[in-house]
């Protein structure tokens, strides 16, 4: 797995204000897609292209394009549900998947709930959009299911990461370097209750209310 934590002023900022308890769920939504578009320029690095011809108004010339088979976003409902806009904008070809995971309160173990993915995904290039990486037990599991349906190439685009997660997924995949996690940043433990610390809280609820 190869790890890139986001290092950007902008990135700092935008950070610090969605982890603020008072910022209101509307600004904390649209953070949260800016955010997405940022971590997305470095995510992205590795998108497969094509040369394309075409014709300027002043010549022609050969500029680029994404290539086929378009990319698949995964947003792992609900919270990254909230970075699907911000992602889809920059991916507009991109075909989008869905997980539903949520975790037990008690045992933290990872509930899928929902799994709406195509049945071949050899040869796709997925990017797999959750803001929270914990314990790590739902990356985990949706990279899984990834693989499972042959994809490869996964990488997994997060805000706040714990040292916890980042281990539990590197020991998952082990080595291989087709495999990406890109965070925002890798916050300093999990509590108790395994939420994240600092953190910014149950990204889920803070986008959508307690339910
Ligand atoms: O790394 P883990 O310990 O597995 O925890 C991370 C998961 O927890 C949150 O989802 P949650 O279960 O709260 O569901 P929600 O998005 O519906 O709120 C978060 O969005 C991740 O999916
Ligand atoms: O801190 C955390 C941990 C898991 N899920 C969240 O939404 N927040
Ligand atoms: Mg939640």
């Amino acid at each position: 797995m190869r790890l890139h934590v986001a290092d950007h002023p902008l990135i700092a900022h935008k950070l610090t204000l969605l982890r603020d308890v008072e910022t209101p769920s509307a600004t904390f939504r649209q953070l949260v897609e800016e955010l997405v578009t940022l971590l997305a320029y470095e995510a992205t690095r590795d998108v497969r292209t094509e040369p394309r011809d075409i014709v300027t108004p002043v010549a022609p010339t050969t500029g680029t394009h994404l290539a086929a088979p378009k990319p698949m976003v995964v947003p792992i409902l609900r919270a990254g549900l909230g970075m699907l806009e911000g992602m889809s904008r920059l991916l507009p070809t991109a075909e989008v998947g869905f997980l539903g995971l949520q975790r037990d309160e008690e045992t933290l173990q990872a509930i899928t709930y929902a799994n709406r993915l195509p049945d071949d995904l050899s040869g796709r290039q997925c990017y797999v959009l959750d803001p929270m990486l914990a314990t790590g037990g739902t990356l985990v599991a949706s990279i899984d299911y990834l693989f499972e349906r042959g994809a490869t190439d996964v990488t997994c685009i997060c805000l706040l990461a714990a040292p916890e997660g980042i281990a539990t997924v590197e020991q998952h995949v082990g080595e291989r370097a087709d495999v990406r996690v890109v965070v925002a940043a890798v916050d300093e433990r999990l509590n108790e209750k395994g939420y994240i610390v600092p953190g910014l809280g149950d990204a889920g609820d803070r986008l959508y209310g307690v339910v």
